[in-house]
């Protein structure tokens, strides 16, 4: 998100647990260093959103941004996942983006160094496809480490997100992005706060 207002009407009403900001400069969520002055003090979690950035590039954002999270969103190697979470302590979300597999042991080396997991639908731009991937794929998960969901997720998913929670515990939240936007990087609240009071009650 890159609107003050909207953000602080999110923040507002829905009070959720994490609010993203894509660093990636070919993304038309894209946010720019300047907003950093006016989003700063905002009381809520920030994700910074990085596609291969390198780490100088990243602890700019941590410290400009005030981020609390780094969402690693490219293909990172398990090197360089350890070098952020060691040399800057914030939490980390490795995302691994889905095929028609999930390959188990590839993404077992990052656990050591990553707070939660994120699967995301693949896409040659990364992120952002609006495009569901198949969910019973993770029906195998064989980890203890939380993981959340993204990908395409709509308020038309509730029912079956709910049932996936139900039937794998340590889904512990989901990502929601272009689904739930006006425009690029401007959030529908009224929509995001519909699907926050359905999955709650
Ligand atoms: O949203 C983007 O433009 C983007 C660009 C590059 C990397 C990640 C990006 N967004 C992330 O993509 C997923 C899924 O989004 P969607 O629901 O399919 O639109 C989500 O984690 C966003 O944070």
């Amino acid at each position: 998100m890159r609107n003050l207002t909207n953000i602080q009407e999110l923040v507002a009403k829905v009070n959720p647990d994490w609010m993203g900001l894509i660093f990636f400069p070919k993304s038309t969520r894209y946010v720019p260093q300047d907003f950093s002055i006016r989003i700063s003090q905002v009381p809520i979690s920030k994700v910074g959103v990085f596609v291969n950035s390198t780490l100088e590039e990243i602890k700019y954002k941590i410290n400009s941004f005030g981020l609390s999270t780094v969402q690693l969103h490219g293909g990172e190697s398990v090197d360089f996942v350890k070098a952020v979470k060691e040399e800057t302590g914030v939490e980390v979300f490795k995302v691994f983006s889905v095929k028609e597999q999930l390959e188990w042991n590839t993404i077992q080396p990052y656990l050591p160094f990553v707070d939660y997991l994120l699967f995301d639908t693949f896409t040659a731009a990364h992120g952002g496809s609006g495009k569901t991937f198949d969910w019973e794929l993770l029906k195998r998960y064989p980890f203890t480490k939380p993981f959340l969901l993204s990908g395409g997720l709509d308020i038309t998913h509730a029912d079956q997100l709910i049932e996936l929670h139900d039937q794998i515990p340590y889904l512990k939240g989901l990502d929601v992005n272009s689904k739930f936007e006006l425009s690029p990087a401007l959030k529908d609240v009224t929509k995001v706060s519909e699907l926050k009071s359905i999955l709650t009650n």
